[in-house]
């Protein structure tokens, strides 16, 4: 059966890395290998500096690596010795085929399964950890128990709720845990046992179970809710600008609502991040698969106003520049997808810059944590675009900053010296809303926000 107190995650991403790192604090009297195809990022795993920055991250995986923690290349030998095997290989929505540009793209999680096949001996327990369609762990269970060496694999679902930059403080005390398994005498077994490994440090009424099927669909609501919410209020932006009503302002008087709530309800030029669309197209991509042609519209509409969003971000600039930005410098302060990580995947910021380097604009990018990946994303510019790890040097003759990332340290620059280092007339795009706009008015900055009334000094 393997060892019985030896856990595997496949998959050292932005989930496996810190989920099994607090598994492994938590759980000292269980070992816990993390492993990964990408020798590169289990070479950074095992050094001082992560693949992924997250606070506290590192505290962490301190206290635990090597001690019953471990990251290794060697998936092979680590599938025989485990008893669970948490997976958490990436799920991309897939490029190619039916469902092109919306279903999931299962060919790792496959190719996984697959491999624990041919490496096992004895019967293990298998964790859906990565975010999948609803009816996956039924047929990865197919495939596993279509073995003719008699042994049994139990294919529980329990879904990762983490969100980056906030990770760590997540994983220690989290809304909720979803353990989700069939509900046969050998399919609760294995739930109790992933039940207890959360109960080391997690109350017991925090930790749901259900059946298979609804733990992996209760996951893509619980994305398509916060990716709604977002998409509802910049859809609200959009008419504060309009009427000049104040988002903050309706924001806040909605969210007084105890029925509503306060979180989620902060303007933005658009949800960023690896899971929000993909897991949207996923349930859309669903709803078509099942008929319900109607509900799959009405959640494509939470995608379609975000890209509305940003477009309608971009269009602003260009109009408040006078319709023409080309040859003009624009900094773009950060470019993660929230602030707190260096992820840049799906970040607004990609399309931000890719519109402004079309029209011809000179872009220059700080970011205090995403520079590197900025150059991955916008690779097909090399050369054309500037990465600047200083903000001040970033926006030194530029027409325009455009906040894209609320990075606390954007808050307390100097903006008056920002300031006289710029081309006149002076113009900053507050794509999250968080400086203080009227100071930056007072020193020269015509201040454009997202749905509210703009600070103009014509
Ligand atoms: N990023 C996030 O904040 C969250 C992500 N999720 C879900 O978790 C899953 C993983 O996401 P991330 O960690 O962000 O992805 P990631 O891309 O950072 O990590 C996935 C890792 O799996 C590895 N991998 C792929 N196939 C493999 C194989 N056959 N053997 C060994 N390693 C393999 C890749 O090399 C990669 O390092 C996705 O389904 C995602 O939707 C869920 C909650 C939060
Ligand atoms: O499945 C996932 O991958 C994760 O997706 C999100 O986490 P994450 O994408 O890391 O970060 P969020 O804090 O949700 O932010 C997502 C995007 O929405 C934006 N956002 C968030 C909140 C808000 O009020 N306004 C807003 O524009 C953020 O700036 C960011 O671009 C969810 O919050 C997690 O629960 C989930 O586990």
């Amino acid at each position: 059966m393997g060892n019985e107190k030896t856990i595997l995650c496949i998959g050292a991403g932005y989930v496996g890395g810190p989920t099994m790192a607090m598994i492994a604090l938590k759980n000292p009297d269980y070992k816990v290998i993390v492993v990964d195809i990408n020798s590169k990022r289990i070479d950074a795993w095992n050094s001082e500096e992560l693949p992924i920055y997250e606070p506290g991250l590192l505290e962490v995986v301190h206290n635990v690596r090597d001690k019953n923690l471990f990251f290794s290349t060697d998936v092979e030998n680590s599938i025989k010795e485990a008893h669970i095997i948490f997976v958490s290989v990436n799920t991309p929505t897939k490029m190619f085929g039916y469902g092109e540009g919306y279903a999931a793209d299962l060919q790792y999680w496959e190719k996984t399964a697959r491999q624990i096949l041919k490496l096992s001996d004895a019967s293990k327990i298998i964790v859906e950890k990565s975010t999948l369609p609803v009816k996956t762990a039924e047929a990865m269970e197919r495939i596993l128990n279509s073995n003719e060496k008699g042994i049994i694999f139990d294919v529980l679902s329990n879904p990762e709720f983490l969100a980056e930059g906030t990770a760590i403080k997540d994983l220690e005390d989290p809304d909720r845990v979803l353990v989700g398994s069939r509900e046969t005498e050998s399919g609760l077994r294995a739930r109790n046992k992933i039940v207890q490994l959360y109960s080391s440090w997690i109350g017991k009424e925090k930790i749901l179970t259900s059946n298979v099927w609804s733990t992996e669909l209760s996951k893509l609501t619980a994305n398509a809710f916060l990716a709604q919410r977002i998409s509802s209020i910049n859809s609200i932006a959009a008419l504060c600008e309009e009427t000049g009503a104040n988002v903050h302002e309706v924001a806040h008087a909605v969210g007084t609502d105890s029925r509503i709530g306060p979180k989620f309800l902060n303007a933005s030029v658009g949800f960023g991040g690896s899971c929000f669309k993909k897991d949207i197209f996923n349930l859309v991509y669903l709803c078509r698969h099942y008929g319900l042609d109607e509900v799959a519209d009405y959640w494509e509409s939470v995608v379609k106003m975000n890209e509305y969003q940003v477009e309608r971000f971009v269009l602003k600039m260009l109009k408040s520049m006078f319709n023409t930005i080309a040859g003009k410098k624009i900094a773009l302060f950060g470019f993660a997808f929230k602030a707190n990580t260096g992820d840049t995947r799906e970040s607004p910021a990609i399309y931000v810059a890719k519109k402004l380097l079309n029209e011809m604009a000179n872009v220059v990018i700080t970011d205090p944590k995403a520079l590197e990946n900025a150059k991955i994303e916008l690779k097909e510019f090399d050369g054309n675009v500037e990465y600047c790890p200083d903000p001040y040097e970033a926006a030194k003759n530029a027409h325009a900053i455009a906040v894209l990332t609320e990075w606390e340290c954007y808050k307390s620059l100097d903006y008056k010296k920002i300031f006289e280092s710029m081309e006149k007339p002076t113009f900053i795009f507050d794509g999250r809303n968080t400086l203080p706009h009227k100071d930056l008015f007072e020193i020269g900055f015509n201040v454009i926000p997202l749905g509210m009334p703009e600070l103009s000094h014509f």
